[in-house]
């Protein structure tokens, strides 16, 4: 989300004066929903603490196990800059399940692959729902595929993947990665005369935008952002709705529905929600507005709409599922992309060899015709692809994973974890455990070589997460950071300023760097065939 592109949420105040009269009210409503936040809070303590008594036989570790448990472990998180290394710091300390108190919720983690396989490779429907932190995509992406359960989403989940993730499908979407390279290696080209350094952030969060809007719609960003004559960018919205996205799940008070509505952030909910529909229906769901299309595009036009459609979806349901798409694919790429390139700048090694191999795929005309990609390129690109396998191990865009099971989930004979628990997965805890990864810290690509990784417990490495709800995107995406980074490396070679130690990271949804990464670019001089 680019937070040192986009100012914060808290400074959108766009629905200026009358939201002070709401504010006036607002102390004698807050004080009535702390109370009803409490008593809420006992319930539920109380009920976890039956579950508890009822159905484990084995006692669990876990921080905060005490009287002030829940609210220390909030204190604990409160900080957003040192929030991911302290739950990394529980992973370490707890070992494969701990229990977590936060706030009323009482949570089961999760952090070790044969624990985490039950879970998300589980295929009980009781075992498929989504946890309490999905509340605030709900607000912004209703009950897209992300959020739903049930029949909706397995029918919806099969849609997409027949129709806008399956092989054929994919490749077409090759034109679509090769004119976003293109297009952000001019960008760069264009910094460069002003600049010295360059960070690449707002450049990829528009490029990765871009290419699914024209995958799903056979649109760009500016058919979008023209058509609706909004003031917001639609880029800014969505950066602004994920981050108050995070600020909700970090303040759980916030979760309650009734506390949230009193909360001017409610009010900012509206307005974004209010504009992202301005820019999705008239710019990329109405039909009159026609783009200039080339014949890949035409073909896949619209090609969500038309096959929901066929499905009997209302246009309500479409609006949400473009929502999901787009929120769920744009800055998890964008970010990881960046953190590849930075990857790459600190390690000048693995940068030449994916260059070496980027410049035989170029020399190629079958793999690359006139400095145009071909899909079967992307198979050719080894060392680059291992580099993008060690990016997301190490900074894992998505994070955290979680699950409400409606059904028990047996772990070990004398282990349950009983019905209505919530049950999270802290991706790093497992990334950077060094029982799988040894030295867990180093970006060692060659660990996802075949011979290092073909033992490997499959739930040891879930950057994607695993099992029927792992990311319907991941192929797209990989498709593009591979197709994109080659790009790059074709015309430039970079290096950076900054140290890996000095970056801090937010969990802002995603893993998002609070400054921007900063790049030295340097232009090669080469001709494509
Ligand atoms: C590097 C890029 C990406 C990463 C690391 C990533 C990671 C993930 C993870 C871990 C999940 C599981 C979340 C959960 O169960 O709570 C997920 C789900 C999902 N992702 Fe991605 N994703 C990426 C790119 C994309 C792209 C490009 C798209 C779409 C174009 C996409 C669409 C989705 C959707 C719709 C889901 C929900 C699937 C379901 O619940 O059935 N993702 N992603």
């Amino acid at each position: 989300m680019g937070m040192g592109t986009y100012s914060s949420v808290v400074d959108v105040a766009v629905p200026a004066p009358h939201s002070i009269n709401i504010q006036n009210g607002l102390i004698a409503c807050f004080t009535t929903a702390l109370f009803v936040y409490y008593c809420n809070f006992v319930r539920k303590s109380k009920r976890n603490k039956q579950l508890d008594d009822k159905t484990r036989r084995r006692k669990i570790p876990g921080p905060g196990q005490h009287f002030l448990g829940a609210v220390a472990n909030i204190l604990a998180l409160r900080d957003e800059t040192k929030a991911l290394k302290v739950i990394e710091n529980w992973c370490e300390r707890y070992g494969p399940v701990f229990q977590l108190n936060f706030g009323p919720y009482n949570v089961t983690a999760l952090n070790c692959p044969e624990y985490v396989q039950k879970l998300l490779g589980s295929k009980d429907t009781n075992h498929l729902s989504k946890g309490f932190i999905y509340k605030p995509f709900h607000a912004f992406w209703y009950d897209g595929i992300l959020t739903s359960a049930g029949e909706k989403w397995k029918s919806r989940r099969r849609i997409l993947e027949k129709h806008m993730f399956s092989f054929k499908t994919l490749v077409s979407y090759m034109d679509i990665f090769n004119e976003q390279g293109d297009t952000l290696v001019q960008a760069i080209e264009e910094r460069l005369k002003d600049e010295k350094e360059v960070g690449l952030c707002p450049l990829l969060l528009d490029s990765s935008l871009n290419s699914i809007i024209n995958a799903i719609f056979g649109k760009r960003l500016p058919d979008l952002e023209s058509s609706s004559n909004a003031k917001f960018s639609f880029m800014e919205g969505m950066c602004r709705a994920k981050e108050l996205m995070a600020k909700r799940i970090m303040t759980p008070y916030l979760l309650n529905d009734l506390i949230y509505k009193l909360h001017p952030f409610s009010k900012v909910q509206k307005f974004l929600n209010k504009l992202a529909r301005k820019h999705v229906i008239t710019g990329i769901l109405d039909e009159s507005v026609e783009p200039l299309m080339n014949h890949d595009e035409q073909r896949r036009h619209n090609i969500l709409k038309r096959e929901l459609a066929a499905a009997g979806v209302s246009l309500e349901g479409i609006y949400e599922e473009t929502m999901t798409l787009l929120g769920a694919g744009f800055d998890t790429t964008a970010h990881s992309i960046d953190f590849l390139l930075f990857f790459l700048a600190l390690h000048p090694h693995h940068q030449k060899i994916c260059r070496d191999e980027v410049d035989v795929i170029f020399e190629d005309v079958d793999l690359c015709t006139s400095g145009a990609l071909q899909f079967q390129a992307l198979s050719k690109l080894k060392h680059l692809e291992m580099c993008v396998y060690e990016t997301l191990r190490l900074l894992p865009a998505v994070f955290l994973i979680m699950r409400k099971i409606d059904a028990p989930l047996q772990l070990e004979e004398d282990l349950e974890i009983p019905a209505g628990s919530e049950v999270a997965v802290f991706v790093p805890g497992l990334h950077k455990n060094p029982k799988y990864f040894p030295d867990p810290d180093k970006f060692i690509p060659e660990r996802f070589s075949p011979e290092q990784s073909n033992n490997r417990h499959p739930y040891v490495y879930i950057p994607f997460a695993a099992g029927p709800r792992k990311c319907v995107g991941y192929k797209f995406a990989m498709m593009e950071m591979l197709s994109l980074t080659a790009k790059l490396l074709r015309s430039f070679e970079w290096e950076t300023t900054d140290r890996f130690e000095d970056v801090v990271f937010l969990p802002h949804i995603t893993y998002t760097p609070k400054t921007p990464i900063n790049f030295l670019f340097k232009k090669r001089s080469v001709t494509n065939n």
